[in-house]
């Protein structure tokens, strides 16, 4: 049986060319340093503004939000609410759970077509460049879709830790989408109606064992989450996620009890194009090992979406049909490598 890579990364060994991209074919590993591309978003001032700020200052912040989701896609967001001490817990559980022993591991292995469980890449197709990580998916809303025999035992604190950050997370949502609408004018709850009640959120944790090859081996290759937004925990030192801006891979930084925030296909639909879900991928590192833990929020698959109606106008027209189950297409599409908003676009 060919070696993990888990034991290759520990060996030092020269990743096999499954996981080896073509010379350029998306782009060199090349970035550009860390600009201030990624606005740094205070949300405290949105959802509970202090007594000394002013009407001008929670405009200011739309703004920024506004002006960076159109442009860029991603934002880093303070003010969220969620502790210094729960932030790094969730890192730490996180953390004692990839450090298992891989038979512990395997308990909550993945089954061999789905996406809930632990795992490495799933492989569809021969042709397929295999990316350089171990992800533990876990659905966390609704609630009474979760699946506990996939949620680790061990730390014993992980179920506790994700249940709570979890419900962290989805008011910080609801707080960005009604920000989101704010910042085009809209009626507050345009974006969280479509999402539903029954919206779904899921934990995806990534852990990227150091690489000898960062040179030519993805952490993540380049995708667009099929999420309407996606919140992420990245690791507290270890950069890696990188964004395309105007055919450019910029860095973004690690910045330890920020969160990320980037934009996911299904709100560019519900925006009419005019926010923007952002190109990013995932870098390998020669030394250290990173960690990240992504939230991604998707309308209730049952519900069809699309653009809000007042952002479709004779200057802008409607530029994708209305969808159920995004995330169905978005999977399809990815098996046969075509690029899933182009083929719900009008
Ligand atoms: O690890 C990261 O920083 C991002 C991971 C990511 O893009 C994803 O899981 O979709
Ligand atoms: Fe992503």
């Amino acid at each position: 049986m060919s070696k993990s890579i888990q034991e290759m990364s520990i060996d030092g060994d020269e990743p096999p060319s499954q996981y080896m991209v073509l010379k350029d074919s998306f782009g060199s590993v090349d970035s550009s340093p860390a600009e201030s591309l990624f606005p740094i978003i205070d949300i405290g001032v949105l959802s509970s503004p202090p007594a000394s700020c002013s009407k001008t200052d929670i405009d200011n912040e739309l703004e920024k939000l506004r002006s960076a989701l159109s442009f860029v896609g991603c934002f880093q967001v303070i003010g969220h609410g969620i502790s210094n001490l729960l932030l790094d817990k969730m890192r730490d559980v996180a953390k004692k759970f990839f450090a298992l022993p891989i038979e512990e591991k395997e308990k909550y292995a993945r089954a061999v077509n789905e996406s809930e469980g632990y795992g490495s890449d799933r492989i569809v197709s021969e042709k397929q460049v295999l990316d350089w990580l171990y992800r533990l998916t876990l659905k966390v809303f609704p609630e009474d879709k979760r699946r506990l025999n996939l949620w680790p035992r061990d730390p014993n604190d992980f179920r506790g830790t994700l249940d709570e950050f979890a419900s962290k997370i989805k008011t910080v949502n609801n707080i960005l989408f009604k920000a989101m609408a704010r910042s085009l004018d809209l009626e507050e709850n345009s974006f969280l109606n479509q999402f539903g009640d029954q919206a779904m959120m899921q934990a995806r944790f990534n852990f990227y064992p150091p690489c000898s090859r960062p040179d030519l081996v993805f952490g993540v290759k380049p995708h667009t989450d099929r999420s309407g937004l996606t919140v992420l925990l990245q690791d507290g030192d270890v950069e890696g996620l990188q964004i395309l801006v105007d055919s450019k891979w910029v860095r973004v930084p690690a910045i330890p009890y920020a969160l990320v925030v980037n934009l996911g296909d299904q709100m560019q639909i519900m925006t009419n194009g005019i926010f923007k879900s952002p190109m990013h991928r995932v870098i390998t590192n020669l030394e250290k090992m990173r960690i990240s833990v992504a939230f991604f929020n998707e309308p209730d698959p049952e519900r069809e979406i699309g653009a809000v109606d007042s952002l479709v106008d004779e200057h802008r027209p409607r530029l994708y049909r209305n969808v159920k189950n995004y995330g169905a297409i978005n999977y399809e599409c990815y098996q046969k490598g075509m690029v899933a908003l182009d083929t719900v676009r009008i």
